[in-house]
């Protein structure tokens, strides 16, 4: 980047920097820390970024805070196609309805939530996309200045037996479920606090979880064995 003098950025960040907040929403000026591995690469980067900022006030960087991204381009063309089992709740779910794993294990039951399952604040992809387009745009007003951060998320916390639901409804399939014990390093509940990126990046998420599970649904119909089909 210095070779081109390239001193702008966007970095995607994730609400894992939050770990398990305080206060929900979260706020981006609340305090960050990290509940798994993966959560400190992202945290340890940020912090860089921040540094590099102090250190040379001619650069310019944008933390995005995705939330939980999910669903798929429209078309149905353009999907997750995560490699062996999925880690993630809606890669698996899709995959139960498809017939290609039999069963969704749900982890935790007992937190202290509307019908204990964990909340997350979970984000079409096609609203992430715009929320970088703003992003740049941002990055590139004369008035910019420093290393801030902004939350990509919907405001809104969906449980994991919420998200079941709706999948079930946009997709016609039952989800066979198993409920098993909390997983290691899982938050109870996250959801994001909007307003900061609605005012200063003129960025709102438009799709709901219906249309996220409706175009989910559509790319996981239409391509059942992800990019390279069925192997023989
Ligand atoms: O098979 C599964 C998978 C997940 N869950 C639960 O579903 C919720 C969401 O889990 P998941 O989709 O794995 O998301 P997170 O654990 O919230 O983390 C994701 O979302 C973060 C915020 O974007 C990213 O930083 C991480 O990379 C990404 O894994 C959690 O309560 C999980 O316990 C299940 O019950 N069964």
């Amino acid at each position: 980047m210095a070779k081109y003098n390239c001193k702008k950025m966007v970095f995607s960040s994730s609400s894992t920097v939050y770990g398990q907040p305080e206060k929900i929403p979260c706020v981006e000026d609340t305090e960050l820390k990290a509940m798994n591995p993966y959560g400190r690469t992202k945290l340890f980067l940020e912090e860089i970024a921040r540094d590099i900022s102090q250190a040379e006030s001619d650069w310019q960087i944008i933390l995005l805070r995705y939330f939980n991204p999910v669903a798929a381009h429209e078309s149905g063309k353009i999907g997750e196609d995560p490699k062996g089992i999925p880690n993630n709740l809606m890669p698996y779910i899709q995959q139960v309805a498809v017939g290609r794993l039999p069963e969704l294990n749900v982890y935790g039951h007992d937190y202290p939530t509307r019908d204990g399952t964990a909340i997350r604040d979970y984000i079409h992809v096609m609203d992430l996309a715009d929320g970088h387009i703003a992003a740049l745009k941002k990055l590139f007003t004369p008035d910019f200045k420093g290393c801030v951060p902004y939350n990509l998320g919907t405001g809104r916390g969906t449980s994991v037996l919420e998200m079941v639901a709706a999948f079930e409804k946009a997709s016609g399939k039952k989800i066979p479920m198993k409920l098993c014990p909390r997983r290691a390093g899982d938050a109870t509940a996250v959801y994001a606090a909007v307003d900061k990126a609605a005012k200063e990046l003129g960025w709102k998420a438009k799709h709901g979880i219906e249309e996220m599970c409706r175009d989910q649904w559509n790319w996981a119909s239409k391509n059942p064995w992800g990019y390279q089909g069925k192997k023989a």
